[in-house]
């Protein structure tokens, strides 16, 4: 990887592998970049190691080799201090939503503007009259203005994962980052959620890197994908130059293991 290419990206991994216990294998020699507003998918079945490389963009995890850059921070290098002040340019969605559920919908999403506020908040006027203003537009933007007031687990699935797609939205970021953001979800509130994620990241030129199962999804939302098995790039292509078949066979090839991605024949089955 040149110099350049590493600057010019907002996240870059070079050379990574991580074993876990000196003998588990998480990361296998993983190296590709991402530029600002790239919307990239990490594909692969269960065990591929998705999350492993998620907790490295973050800095949740130091590779065991290699170099992790992201927004100009070295990962591997870097201080805890660092790393914090690294996090609060990342926001997070994740697979089980993590709201407050007995807390309205409106102070969760405030809850997002913390890392840039000094000391806790406990309850919704700890907040500014701005801040709670920020956090309405971004309700409106999930398109849930009229449940701000409600509480968190009255929601649905899908309403709650925008509700924390508009707590992320708080933070301020550059960079989003979402682990199997849809897995709990029904195919229309996957298909629904995913699609406001895309619309965001073009509209706020973030750049997302997300997991995923469901391979018509990454395919419809995604810039790019890259596929993962067993810890490796398999695949790393622009998602409107693939389609279903050419995916399947690159998984299927060579592999001994049966392929356990969620194809689309099998899409509307729990995945
Ligand atoms: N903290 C850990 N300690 C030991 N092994 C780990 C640890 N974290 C991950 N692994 C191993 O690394 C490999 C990759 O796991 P990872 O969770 O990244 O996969 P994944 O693609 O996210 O899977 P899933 O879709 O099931 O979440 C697996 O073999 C897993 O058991």
């Amino acid at each position: 990887m040149t110099a350049s290419e590493r600057n010019a990206s907002v996240i870059s991994l070079d050379r990574v592998t991580k074993t876990f216990d000196k003998r588990i294998v998480g990361l296998r020699d993983v190296t590709f970049t991402v530029p600002p507003g790239e919307f990239c998918v990490l594909l692969g079945s269960s065990g591929a190691g998705k999350s492993t490389l998620l907790r490295h963009i973050s800095g949740l995890h130091k590779p065991t080799s290699g170099k992790v850059s992201v927004l100009g921070t070295d990962v591997e290098t870097a201080r805890e201090r660092t790393l914090r002040s690294l996090r609060r340019h990342i926001g997070f969605i994740f697979q089980q939503f993590n709201l407050v559920g007995q807390l309205s919908v409106l102070e969760n999403v405030c809850s997002g503007a913390l890392g840039r506020l000094r000391g806790p908040r406990l309850g919704l006027l700890a907040y500014s009259s701005r801040l709670r203003r920020e956090a309405l537009q971004h309700l409106d933007r999930v398109g849930l203005p009229d449940q701000a007031f409600q509480r968190a687990d009255t929601l649905s699935g899908g309403q709650q994962q925008r509700v924390a797609i508009a707590r992320a939205l708080m933070q301020r970021p550059a960079i989003l980052l979402a682990d199997e953001p849809v897995a709990s979800l029904d195919p229309d509130s996957a298909k629904m959620v995913m699609g406001l994620l895309q619309d965001i990241v073009r509209e706020q030129r973030m750049t997302l890197v997300s997991s995923l199962h469901q391979l018509d999804l990454a395919l419809s939302c995604a810039d790019r994908i890259i596929g993962l098995q067993r810890g490796a790039i398999v695949l790393d292509t622009p998602a409107c130059l693939m389609n279903a078949d050419t995916v399947m066979e690159v998984y299927n090839n060579g592999s001994p293991e049966p392929m356990t991605l969620q194809a689309p024949t099998r899409l509307g089955s729990p995945g």
